[in-house]
């Protein structure tokens, strides 16, 4: 018998907090993230186009990212390690626009986020993780964008403490040269 996934809608209207199927025996455990018909029952219209995975050392930063062209909506789950996942409502009509909510993903605590189209995710990774990607969009690597993780008007929280400080931040280039929100709410509204 399959059972329930657990849904639950968060306050950015759309985005969901979930907790995936998990059974324990003997040999270890079993987990079921994903089931089409669950999660169109609760609201969520997500078939996979595409899947992947990032390997992140602790002190790494990815932010805050989206595609400016055929929007990808994702499922989020920390396989192993520990990360602080953000999500950014950035829909231009959105009452929510500019918010940000944040999560602890855990290999342990399993809980996976669904992550609407045209919203921003990123994360700061606390101890050397896995991250999973099931994504109802391909990757555009031509519309691939985001904006500064450190952007002041969206004012993310990030727990740099848990890294021994700023300091020890890792972040690639790319992601060094994000636009602000200014610039992106000039580019969508
Ligand atoms: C995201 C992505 C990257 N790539 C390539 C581009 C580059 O050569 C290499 C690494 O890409 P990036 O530096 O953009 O990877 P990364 O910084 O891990 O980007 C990811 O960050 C998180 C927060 C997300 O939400 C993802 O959707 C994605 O944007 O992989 C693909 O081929 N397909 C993909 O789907």
């Amino acid at each position: 018998m399959i059972k329930k996934i657990n849904f639950e809608e968060l306050d950015l209207k759309g985005a969901f907090k979930i907790q995936p199927f998990y059974a324990t025996d003997e040999r270890g455990g079993f987990v079921k993230d994903y089931n089409i018909d669950m999660f169109k029952s609760n609201g969520i219209e997500h078939e996979l186009k595409e899947v992947f995975y990032t390997i992140s050392k602790r002190g790494v930063v990815r932010a805050t990212h989206f595609q400016l062209v055929k929007q990808q909506a994702k499922l989020v789950r920390c396989i192993s390690g520990h990360v602080y996942d953000v999500i950014v409502d950035l829909r231009p009509d959105s009452p929510t626009l500019g918010q940000w909510r944040g999560f602890d993903l855990t290999g342990e605590n399993q809980v996976e986020l669904y992550i609407p189209q045209y919203f921003g995710h990123g994360y700061l990774v606390l101890e050397d993780s896995v991250v999973s990607y099931k994504c109802g969009e391909v990757f555009y690597g031509e519309g691939d964008s985001g904006i500064m993780y450190n952007d002041l008007d969206i004012n993310i929280k990030w727990p740099f403490e848990k890294i021994g400080g700023i300091e020890n931040l890792i972040i690639s280039d790319k992601d060094k040269n994000l636009m602000s929100f200014k610039e992106y709410i000039k580019r969508v509204k």
